[in-house]
């Protein structure tokens, strides 16, 4: 993600590809191996982080030099085919909470976790997935999920909303052992298609973050690192999302060979909310397995 020398010949792999979501013309557009920066004043706009065309997350059958910026989801790296069609949601129903993985759902159907810190916006993101405003309940104080939700979606997928990790004050009687859990349910849970890993974008990089997102890495689990809250602008001078963004995937790039998708989000604006959805359904919920679908998912494989 962040700025290459130009190769001899301006490579496509030092081309960056410029923002869509951005109000502001980008400079140098499309210009070979150079960095793009916008009027705005800063080496990136408001809200792209830039993405680099040798970096995005590109379908099956779509080769590097074809890609173009339409193509590029708005604030992410991911790459949609020609033929992406509309992620729609018809319907949604709330079906168990579950306190052990062995007690989630045992039919076939492929499903999505979501995970991250707590208060990092788990289920508001679910809630502005499904368009309802409270199936999975929300709160400022964080340790409010603490147990396994699945929400069934068009009768043929799941979203799962996990209890986040790093929340140390939550009651005994509640608290989850974090490790054992992910354990439990990322590594046996067969229907697992993928894992959208939430980071705070309001915050700089938190160890906590980079370790799950190795672990996950480290054990081929299929994975989308989504930016939540990207609306938390900082009045003053001070990290904004954008800043945070790039710091942790520049932290994390050293987990992969292939840079895993990123897509930045607000569950308050719904920025994201229709291109993760799109993104989701490109990736499959055909009820492969994690495992299988891992050797699809190269972005699963680290290389340390
Ligand atoms: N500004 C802003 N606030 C958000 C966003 N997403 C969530 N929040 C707020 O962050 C707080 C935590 O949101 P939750 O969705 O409950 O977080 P969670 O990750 O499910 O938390 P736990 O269940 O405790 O692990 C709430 O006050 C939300 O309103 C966002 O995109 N932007
Ligand atoms: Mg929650």
């Amino acid at each position: 993600m962040l700025p290459q020398a130009s190769a001899p010949g301006g490579s496509l792999e030092s081309r960056w590809l410029a923002c869509r979501c951005c109000s502001y013309e980008c400079k140098a557009r499309g210009r070979r191996g150079r960095r793009l920066s916008c009027e705005t004043g800063g080496d990136v706009c408001s809200t792209d982080a830039g993405v680099c065309a040798g970096e995005s997350v590109r379908p099956p059958g779509v080769d590097l030099d074809e890609v173009t910026e339409e193509m590029v989801l708005p604030g992410s790296n991911i790459v949609v085919g020609p033929y992406a069609g509309h992620a729609q949601i018809k319907q949604v129903e709330y079906v168990k909470s579950s306190a052990r993985p062995s007690d989630c759902p045992k039919d076939d159907r492929p499903e999505f976790a979501i995970v991250g810190r707590s208060n990092v916006g788990k289920s508001s993101l679910v809630n502005a997935l499904v368009r309802k405003k409270e199936i999975a309940l929300t709160s400022k104080k964080p340790g409010k999920t603490q147990v396994i939700n699945h929400f069934l979606v068009n009768k043929s997928w799941y979203i799962v909303d996990l209890p986040g990790y790093g929340f140390a004050n939550a009651p005994d009687s509640v608290r989850m052992d974090w490790s054992a859990f992910t354990k439990g349910y990322f590594l046996k849970r067969k229907t697992l298609v993928s894992v959208l890993l939430l980071v705070d974008a309001s915050t700089p990089p938190q160890q906590i973050d980079l370790d799950c997102a190795n672990w996950l890495g480290r054990n081929d689990i299929g994975m989308t690192f989504v930016f939540t809250k990207c609306d938390k602008r900082k009045a003053k001078k001070g990290n904004q999302p954008d800043e945070n963004i790039r710091s942790f995937l520049q932290l994390t790039r050293k987990y992969y060979k292939v840079p895993p998708p990123w897509i930045m989000t607000s569950s308050v604006t719904g920025f994201g909310r229709d291109d993760l959805l799109l993104h989701m359904s490109s990736s499959g919920t055909t009820g492969r397995t994690t495992r299988s679908l891992s050797l699809l998912n190269p972005w699963a494989c680290v290389h340390i």
